[in-house]
């Protein structure tokens, strides 16, 4: 094949290659058969271990291939719970949960179902960041598609390898900014497996209609490239041109092989290429950048549900940011949005009461010139202002925000400084993984006497404090992207828009009730999140319809009954 050049006349949808126009074009023999025997308990899709019934003994040749006795689901599950609690270690516990789904894919999500809270930080942060840093050791069997520079001019090709033809979601990272711990390189497919582990377990979209994707272009972490363990190219990272054609062929090759309505997830890429990917592409395909987008929407739910607690509306407050990248700005600027659709007013305005700190010290007039372009929106008129805690000092925030990925940056005399100021702060140490939270609950709770409202985004254990228990929100984007997903997919959505991202956050924020604000919750728990899905689902079909950005016709009369009726379900399935 010509390099790049896939753009043949006739060929379209030419699956088993029967086409003249793609004579020259290499294809994938594909065969579809039942799956029985030995095959069939070796396919995670249909396995059930000792869950096969007699029956389904006889009718797919499995006796003698199984011991006598058979388990239900549930026991099952039980039992592998009882296991993964005897690992110590939680490494030990990702990759049993890894063997797991690549052993039995329904057991795998049952148990993350109905244990989301235990296993959330298995599976997702932080130790999911980890598992990245050590893919290579732990490497077994690989999970997702790996598209490297040496799949240039393939793409196409490479897409059709994979097994499922019904792709809904691909979750797509460069592994340039894997959580705060940097450039991974490929190892950063921990990210798009896990983001996508969540997908299923907490949005309900099906296993087979997600795929997880690493573009590897190189890595300039040193310690990969000298680690005789790593999976990626070792070369220093491809940038400028190169990067940005593999990246083209890569989106042209998705949209080509899966159509307009696969929804493709940007996820970690570092925030030189994050902002341009999405302003490229949110023309011309579905995509969603969670790092950007999907936190934005689940800060500013906390946010409008932490307004029960704090009083006044959004637009009485004051926020300052520690960090002004990806995650930072993208908060801002939904803050900003939000307020103006509540009060009318223009959205300049709004951005006047968000303030942003990033490695040089407060953004300000001054330093407009040397600021990167998603910057700028937020360089105020103020003098300069070096540290964190003179920033404080000077602005007077009621909410504080950690988008740093930066570990311990909110120090006491900073916390102290906000306690000062504020009857309630509202403190939000975002950084993941844990080690880079800007502060821990405990310190938050100290720190202020009891009176802080704190959310992070890697999960910290509820903390006493004079007698009284606090439970710390974990804002996370992982309480909006599997709903956001299955709101786009469900109502066939073309393409995102900001308002759906707001419909998110009102729907998430509708969840928190009395009794989660009474333990000074501003998210509801974890433990109810298919319903909340279900919820954040709907509102985003309804704001697809409502823009014209839905394609599934006619709308369903009751989009949180439609959107439950369209998840996954890990039970077991009966085999004729
Ligand atoms: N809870 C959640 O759901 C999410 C959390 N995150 C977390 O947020 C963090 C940042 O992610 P993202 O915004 O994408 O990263 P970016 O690299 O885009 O932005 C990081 C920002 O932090 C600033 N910064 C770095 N060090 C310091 C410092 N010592 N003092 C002040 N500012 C500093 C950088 O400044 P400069 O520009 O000057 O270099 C930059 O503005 C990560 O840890 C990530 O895990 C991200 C997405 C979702
Ligand atoms: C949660 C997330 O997306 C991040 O830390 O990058
Ligand atoms: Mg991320």
């Amino acid at each position: 094949m010509n390099g790049g050049d896939y753009a043949v006349s006739g060929g379209v949808e030419d699956v088993y290659g029967e086409d003249a126009a793609s004579m020259d074009q290499p294809i994938t023999p594909w065969t579809v058969s039942v799956a029985s025997g030995y095959s069939l308990m070796r396919d995670p899709r249909h396995n059930k271990g000792l869950a096969f019934t007699e029956t389904e003994r006889d009718a797919h040749y499995l006796r003698g291939l199984l011991p006598p006795v058979v388990l239900s689901q549930e026991l099952q599950e039980k039992k592998l719970m009882h296991n993964l609690r005897q690992y110590q270690v939680p490494l030990q516990r990702y990759t049993a949960l890894m063997d797991l789904q690549e052993r039995n894919e329904r057991l795998f999500y049952k148990l993350l179902i109905d244990n989301v809270e235990e296993l959330l930080p298995v599976v997702y942060t932080p130790t999911v960041g980890e598992a990245c840093q050590k893919y290579g050791s732990i490497f077994r069997r690989p999970q997702g598609l790996y598209i490297s520079l040496k799949e240039k001019g393939k793409i196409l090709e490479v897409l059709k390898n994979w097994p499922e033809r019904s792709v809904q979601v691909i979750v797509v990272t460069d592994g340039e900014r894997i959580l705060g711990l940097g450039d991974l390189g490929c190892q950063g497919m921990g990210i798009p497996v896990g983001k996508l582990s969540l997908y299923t377990a907490l949005g309900g979209v099906r296993p087979s209609a997600c795929l997880p994707i690493t573009i590897d272009v190189g890595t300039n972490n040193e310690k990969l490239l000298n680690d005789e363990f790593y999976i990626g190219l070792r070369q220093r990272r491809a940038t400028g041109q190169e990067y940005a054609e593999l990246l083209h062929e890569f989106m042209t090759a998705v949209k080509q092989n899966y159509g307009e309505k696969v929804l493709i997830q940007f996820e970690d890429f570092a925030n030189h290429n994050a902002f341009e990917l999405l302003a490229r592409y949110s023309s011309s395909h579905l995509v969603f950048n969670d790092d950007i987008q999907g936190t934005a929407s689940v800060v500013l739910a906390g946010l409008l549900a932490s307004l029960r607690l704090l009083g006044g509306t959004l637009a009485d407050h004051r926020f300052l940011f520690l960090g002004a990248g990806e995650a930072g700005t993208g908060i801002a600027e939904l803050i900003a949005l939000e307020i103006s659709k509540q009060t009318g007013s223009p959205i300049e305005e709004n951005r006047k009461k968000i303030w942003l700190v990033d490695s040089k010290g407060l953004i300000v007039d001054s330093r407009k010139e040397s600021l990167q372009h998603f910057k700028k929106p937020w360089a105020h008129e103020h003098e300069p202002v070096k540290t964190l805690l003179d920033a404080v000092k000077a602005i007077k925030p009621t909410i504080l925000i950690g988008t740093s990925g930066v570990g311990k940056q909110f120090t006491k005399e900073v916390v102290e400084a906000m306690a000062s100021l504020n009857e309630k702060p509202l403190i939000m140490a975002l950084s993941n993984p844990t080690s880079q939270a800007e502060c821990t609950a405990e310190e938050a709770y100290t720190w202020t006497e009891g009176r802080a409202i704190f959310a992070s985004g890697s999960p910290f254990d509820t903390f006493e404090y004079d007698g009284k228990v606090f439970v710390p929100g974990q804002a996370n984007n992982a309480y909006i992207f599997p709903g956001f997903g299955l709101g786009v997919i469900i109502s066939g959505a073309i393409r995102v828009h900001d308002d759906m991202l707001l419909a998110a956050s009102e729907a998430l924020a509708a969840q928190v009730t009395e009794e989660h604000y009474e333990k000074g919750m501003i998210y509801p728990p974890f433990s109810d999140i298919r319903k909340i899905s279900a919820n954040i689902a709907a509102k985003v079909a309804a704001k697809a319809y409502e823009l014209g950005l839905a394609s599934h016709l006619p709308q369903p009369k009751d989009l949180v009954k439609y959107a439950e009726s369209c998840m996954y379900s890990p039970r077991y399935r009966t085999y004729r």
